[in-house]
C-alpha cells in the first residue's frame, strides 16, 4: 500500500517503520534535524520487539513531492491537527483514507472542520515510544496496537484492506464495534493521568501513594464520563473501573507523554485533553470543576511554552 506518515515522531515513526519494513511504499513528512537524519541514514527504530532501520520511499517536508497516498497516518500531536489538515487539503482526493492515531476526543471533529468526512477514519494506538535522537525512534513499552475503523463502524472493504496491511506488518490491530467509544476510553484513561501528572510533576507510582490524588483522578474520570454521556458516547462506570485497573497496574515509573511535555516546558495537549472537557462541559451544561482546576493551574505555563516555541 502507498502510505504517507505525516509526522514521524514516537508513534508515526514506529508504525511507519514497521509498515515500510513489511514492504509497503512509505513516505514520511518530517522536518528539521529529524528529516536531515532520515534522509542521510534512514529511520532507525530501536524496539523491545527488535531493532531495525528502514529507508522510506521519500522523506520530505514538502507535501507536493509525495506520490498520491492511499492511506495517510497522522502522527502529529493533537494540537497540530488543524495545521496538518489544512496542508493535506491540497492533496486529498476521494479515494484517500486518513487515519488519526492521536490521543484526544476532538481529533475527528477537528479534521472534519477542514477535510471531507468521507476520507476520515477513527483511530488510536497503544505504545510507549519517543524520538530519542534525530532519525531515531525508541519503543520502550506496551505491545504496539492500533485500534481503528469507519466512523459509522461498518466493516468496509477499505478498513479490511488496512487490516490486512497492518497484520502483514505484524502490527496488532483491532476493528472495534464502536470506534468512538474506544477513542473515548483511551481519552478517559490518558486525560485522567496526564495533566495531573504534569501538575504534581511526579510519576504514577508517587501519585498512587496519595489517596487524595487518587480521589482527584476518580473525580476527573467521572466528569469525563458525564461530558461523554452528554455527547451521546456510552462511557460508563465499567470503563472507569477498567481505566483504573490499568492505572493501578502500570509501572510506578510511568509518566504520560503529555505529562512529559508539560514538565519539559513544551507545548502540550492540555487544551485537547482537560481543556476540551471544560469547554464541552460549559457548552453542554455539565459541571467540570476538577478538570477546570487542573486545566487553569497549568494554562499559564502552557501559554508560556507556546510563546517560547513560537519565538524559536
Ligand atoms: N508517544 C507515545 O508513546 C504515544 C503517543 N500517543 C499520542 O500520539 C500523538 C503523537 O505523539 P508522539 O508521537 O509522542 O509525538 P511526537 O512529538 O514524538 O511526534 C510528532 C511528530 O510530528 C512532527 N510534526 C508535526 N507537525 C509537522 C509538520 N507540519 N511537518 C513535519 N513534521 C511535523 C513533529 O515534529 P516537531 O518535533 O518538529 O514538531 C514530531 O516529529 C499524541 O496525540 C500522543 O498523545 C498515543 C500513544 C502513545
Ligand atoms: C500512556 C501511553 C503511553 C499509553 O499508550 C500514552 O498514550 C501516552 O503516553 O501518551
Amino acid at each position: 500500500m502507498r502510505i504517507l506518515i505525516y509526522g514521524a515522531g514516537g508513534i508515526g515513526g514506529y508504525f511507519g517503520g514497521r509498515l515500510a519494513q513489511a514492504g509497503n511504499s512509505v513516505s514520511i513528512i518530517a522536518r528539521g534535524k529529524h528529516l536531515e537524519a532520515i534522509k542521510k541514514n534512514g529511520l532507525e527504530v530501536e524496539s523491545i520487539n527488535g531493532n531495525f532501520t528502514i529507508t522510506p520511499s521519500l522523506a520530505t517536508d514538502n507535501l507536493k513531492e509525495v506520490e498520491t497516498p492511499e492511506l495517510i497516518i497522522l502522527g502529529v500531536k493533537s494540537w497540530q491537527i488543524p495545521d496538518a489538515a489544512t496542508e493535506l487539503k491540497s492533496i486529498i482526493n476521494e479515494n484517500m483514507m486518513l487515519l488519526p492515531l492521536q490521543n484526544g476526543a476532538s481529533n475527528i471533529e477537528n479534521l472534519m472542520k477542514v477535510l471531507p468526512e468521507a476520507n476520515i477514519l477513527g483511530g488510536l494506538c497503544h505504545i510507549v515510544s519517543f524520538m530519542s535522537a534525530p532519525g531515531k525512534i525508541t519503543h520502550v513499552g506496551f505491545e504496539p496496537k492500533i485500534t481503528f475503523g469507519e466512523l459509522d463502524n461498518s466493516k468496509s472493504t477499505r478498513v479490511k484492506k488496512i487490516e490486512k496491511v497492518f497484520t502483514e506488518a505484524n502490527i496488532t490491530n483491532v476493528i472495534p464495534d464502536d470506534i468512538s467509544l474506544e477513542v473515548w476510553k483511551k481519552f478517559l484513561f490518558i486525560t485522567t493521568i496526564s495533566a495531573l501528572g504534569g501538575l504534581t510533576r511526579v510519576n504514577l507510582g508517587k501519585m498512587r501513594e496519595s489517596e487524595y490524588l487518587m480521589d482527584l483522578m476518580r473525580k476527573t474520570a467521572e466528569e469525563i464520563k458525564m461530558v461523554a454521556n452528554a455527547k451521546g458516547i456510552a462511557l460508563n462506570d465499567e470503563h472507569i473501573k477498567a481505566a483504573f485497573e490499568v492505572i493501578n497496574k502500570l509501572d510506578s515509573k510511568t509518566t504520560a507523554s503529555t505529562q512529559r511535555d508539560i514538565m519539559e516546558g513544551k507545548p502540550s495537549e492540555l487544551d485537547n485533553f482537560n481543556g476540551y472537557i471544560v469547554k464541552e462541559g460549559n457548552r453542554l451544561g455539565v459541571p467540570t470543576p476538577v478538570n477546570q482546576f487542573i486545566y487553569e493551574c497549568l494554562l499559564p505555563m502552557e501559554k508560556q511554552a507556546r510563546m517560547l516555541a513560537e519565538s524559536i
